[in-house]
């Protein structure tokens, strides 16, 4: 089974490319997804113990937590301890299931792949991109985000330029959808061949 590793900056397109990716018939494990759900339930009590205020209802509020970790950065570390194990667990369980179904290949959506060094665990790295006026009025024009958020967030992520530097292959997101549907139709053209 082949592992596709897809990630890209803060607001390059991610998440819309992986839904190309899911159009063409290949399992999906979304890292950002899985984390909302884990703070909806299965993570809240660990992060009120560590975060105390940021749930509610034993749910995590993601803007109190955002506000909290764009106030102090290196909470993002002690955050990201409880978290990033938990999503590892998860992809695993996924991983598991995409090969007992027979899958041909899998995409592993993964903002910190490459912050992180799993670009070593997956067969080709994907990165989604745009020009950086684009990223930031797409990131901005979120409700709840803030020029002080995104620079927190983007302040703990490696530059798209070395990122795109590390690629097998670059999917764009700035020229539109039709563009990136292109893309992503010709990387796995050459991929499965
Ligand atoms: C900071 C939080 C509260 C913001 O929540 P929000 O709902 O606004 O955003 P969401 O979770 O959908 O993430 C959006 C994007 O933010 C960036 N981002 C998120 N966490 C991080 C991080 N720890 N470091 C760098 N960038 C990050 C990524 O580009 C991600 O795609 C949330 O992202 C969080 O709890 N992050 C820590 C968990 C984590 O590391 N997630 C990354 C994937 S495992
Ligand atoms: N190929 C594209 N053409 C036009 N607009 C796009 C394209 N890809 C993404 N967008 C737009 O850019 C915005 C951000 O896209 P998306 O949510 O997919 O990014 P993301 O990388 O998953 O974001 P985050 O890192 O915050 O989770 C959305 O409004 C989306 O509609």
């Amino acid at each position: 089974m082949i592992v596709i590793g897809l990630t890209g900056s803060i607001g390059m397109g991610k998440t819309t490319t992986a839904d190309l990716f899911r159009q063409a018939g290949l399992p999906v494990f979304d890292a950002d997804a899985t984390v909302h759900a884990l703070y909806d339930g299965p993570l809240a009590a660990d992060i009120e113990a560590a975060f105390p205020g940021t749930t509610r209802e034993d749910r995590v509020d993601r803007a109190k937590l955002a506000n909290r970790l764009s106030a102090d950065s290196e909470a993002f570390g002690r955050l990201e301890a409880i978290v990033h194990p938990a999503v590892r667990r998860a992809e695993a369980d996924f991983l598991q299931k995409a090969r007992a179904a027979g899958a041909p290949a899998v995409v592993l959506d993964i903002p910190l792949l490459l912050e992180t060094g799993r670009d070593g665990d997956v067969d080709k790295v994907v990165v989604v991109s745009a020009p950086a006026d684009v990223q930031r009025s797409r990131v901005l024009a979120r409700p709840g985000m803030t020029a002080e958020k995104f620079e927190a967030l983007l302040a703990r992520q490696m530059p798209d330029a070395d990122k795109r530097a590390r690629a097998d292959f670059v999917v764009p997101s700035g020229d539109g959808l039709a563009a990136a549907e292109a893309a992503v139709a010709a990387f796995l053209r050459q991929l499965l061949s």
